[in-house]
């Protein structure tokens, strides 16, 4: 779908496609779950629990079936994480997550070591304030001013510093899109299908809602795993995308 003229904060960009997060203990659970959940996701999602258990032999299986978005939350000195974008391209990750809060020497360079694998080298997706927050939690860190004051101040200095886009919850899509224009990957955890349990998530919202707001991918995953038929449960959710 084309790129429309962004002139009010639900104007649809482009199509909003689901990512199914594969938080699974072992690869054969998260292998069957993929098998599943496939024809309707555009992306799996091998995050820290399956990386840590399986390393990357769970990266290479899983895209086998679809991209995969590598979240690895990278956060360390400039040179640490460097290091370890460059020990991770290999795996051809589509994208790999860091912390924004690392800062724009960290974030610039992750894009350095990530250009070095060429031109299909790995996106770099910089998590801003993370979903289960709320506004109290992160008025106790000291963070005044509300969730998405940060998630903006967060995002500008990261985009600038090089990352491809941006992972933020639901309550801040729009007002990224309004501040950042439609360069930036937007992707967006803590969706849930309307009468879903929350669960630890703190700001949520559902698909309808993000890909009316300007998300390019949302992140869903207890609601598909957890699901008597995950097959069936992404598959309503890709329906809701649109
Ligand atoms: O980077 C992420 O994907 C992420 C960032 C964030 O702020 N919140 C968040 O929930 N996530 C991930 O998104 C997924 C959400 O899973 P469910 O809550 O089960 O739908 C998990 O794999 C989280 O690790």
């Amino acid at each position: 779908m084309p790129d429309k003229p962004l002139d009010t904060a639900r104007t649809r960009l482009r199509r909003c496609g689901l990512c199914v997060a594969l938080d699974a203990p072992v690869l054969a659970q998260a292998e069957a779950w993929a098998d599943a959940v496939a024809p309707h996701a555009g992306l799996l999602k091998v995050g820290l629990e399956l990386f840590s258990a399986e390393g990357g032999a769970a990266v290479r299986s899983i895209a086998a079936r679809r991209p995969v978005f590598l979240d690895v939350k990278l956060h360390d000195i400039p040179n640490t994480v460097a290091g370890a974008v460059r020990a991770l391209s290999p795996l051809r990750p589509a994208f790999i997550t860091l912390h924004a809060a690392g800062g724009p020497a960290m974030v610039a360079a992750a894009r350095r070591a990530a250009e070095e694998a060429g031109p299909d080298r790995p996106r770099l997706l910089a998590v801003t304030v993370l979903t289960s927050l709320d506004a109290a939690t992160l008025a106790a860190t000291g963070v005044a001013g509300g969730p998405v004051q940060q998630v903006l101040r967060l995002a500008r200095l990261a985009v600038e510093a090089g990352a491809d886009g941006l992972v933020c919850s639901p309550g801040e899509v729009a007002a990224l899109r309004q501040a950042l224009g439609p360069d930036p990957v937007l992707v967006v955890p803590g969706v849930r299908p309307a009468g879903s349990a929350a669960d630890d998530q703190a700001r949520t919202a559902t698909p309808e809602e993000m890909a009316d707001a300007g998300a390019d991918w949302i992140v869903v995953g207890r609601p598909v795993t957890q699901a008597q038929d995950p097959a069936a449960a992404a598959r309503a959710i890709r329906a809701a995308l649109g």
